[in-house]
């Protein structure tokens, strides 16, 4: 007794994982709380995938689906999963990698290489297009004219619209993006905070990537991620959270149309992307940057909107190449 008292505390032994109950655990799932080894993850990971595409019908055979890829971690992934799910099981898909270069000097050209290296590695045709070519302004040119503090509206709506005519250009079905779980619940954790309930209501739809670029997205993450260190699975129930909500039948959404000018998705007379290149070739930066707090404060900015985009309709506009 006296010994075993003095004994020295055994290390606690590595967890075997709990899928194969022979190799040690190399990571505690979030979603799950199963402790499981690199192999099996790889494993539970894709089938789990497999899964959702399968029970959510995501593709259909003989579809051409371009993959969003940033070369970044998530959509290298996305790329990886996707042509291999796809050798698989057969889906019959024709992938495509779809690629937006932002013109941003020390940070997309570096990406930009490790989408190269993708599209050797899994045999996929890669498409680049440029915000150069697409609106006539890279975004170093952008922050020049504006600053930093209202870049991220440009970078992201020009963004959305671009994989868009991307995928038009390759005359894909559809476009697969690598949104993870931060990204998602950052999203519906700032259209709780605005309010935009039409938003909140399709932003954990698997078949929607519809994101709020927005440099306040900033303070979300950084509070999810310290929500996260608190408590491994935050991330996940806000997730569960904004997929619970119940909009009302009578809230009154705006309605989906396509802009007069370019002819992509907007829920105006002019998609945001025209409102702000707009401002762009006038020299007026700030044209169509708008904070929108709520449906109703939302339809009068939209009227606003509007009432400055006539007006500049009604002028002679800069090249536009849409
Ligand atoms: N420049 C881009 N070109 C093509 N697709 C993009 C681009 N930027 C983002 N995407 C798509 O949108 C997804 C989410 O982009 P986000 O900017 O949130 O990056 P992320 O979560 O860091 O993802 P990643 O690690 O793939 O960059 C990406 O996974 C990708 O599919």
């Amino acid at each position: 007794m006296e010994e075993e008292a003095h004994a020295k505390p055994k290390k606690a032994m590595p967890r075997q994982c709990c899928v194969c109950n022979q190799r040690r655990a190399a990571l505690k799932r979030p979603k799950t709380l199963d402790q499981i080894c690199k192999e099996c993850f790889y494993e539970v990971f894709e089938e789990e995938i497999h899964q959702d595409i399968v029970e959510n019908q995501l593709f259909k055979p003989g579809e051409r689906i371009a993959i969003g890829a940033s070369g970044g971690k998530d959509s290298t992934v996305l790329a990886y999963v996707l042509s291999e799910l796809n050798r698989r099981h057969n889906y019959g898909l024709d992938l495509f990698l779809l690629s937006v270069d932002e013109g941003i000097t020390g940070y997309r050209d570096d990406s930009l290489e490790t989408v190269k290296r993708n599209e050797i590695q899994y045999g996929l045709p890669l498409k680049v297009v440029s915000y150069k070519d697409l609106y006539g302004w890279t975004m170093d040119e952008i922050v020049k004219m504006i600053g930093l503090k209202n870049n991220c509206t440009f970078c992201g709506v020009f963004r959305r619209q671009a994989l868009d005519r991307g995928a038009a250009m390759l005359k894909v079905d559809k476009v697969a993006t690598g949104h993870n779980a931060d990204d998602i619940a950052e999203t519906v954790l700032l259209n709780i905070l605005r309010g935009d309930i039409a938003r909140l209501s399709r932003c954990t739809a698997i078949t929607t990537g519809i994101y709020s670029p927005n440099a306040y997205r900033g303070f979300a993450r950084e509070f999810i991620k310290d929500l996260e260190r608190i408590r491994p699975r935050a991330i996940l129930d806000i997730i569960k959270s904004g997929e619970d909500f119940r909009i009302s039948t009578s809230t009154k959404m705006p309605e989906q149309g396509t802009c007069e000018r370019c002819g992509y998705i907007s829920s105006q007379k002019w998609c945001k992307a025209c409102v702000l290149l707009e401002g762009l070739n006038r020299g007026l930066p700030k044209l169509g940057i708008g904070r929108s707090r709520g449906l109703n404060t939302d339809r009068n900015k939209d009227v606003k909107e509007i009432s400055v985009a006539k007006s500049i309709e009604s002028k002679q506009c800069g090249t536009l190449d849409f």
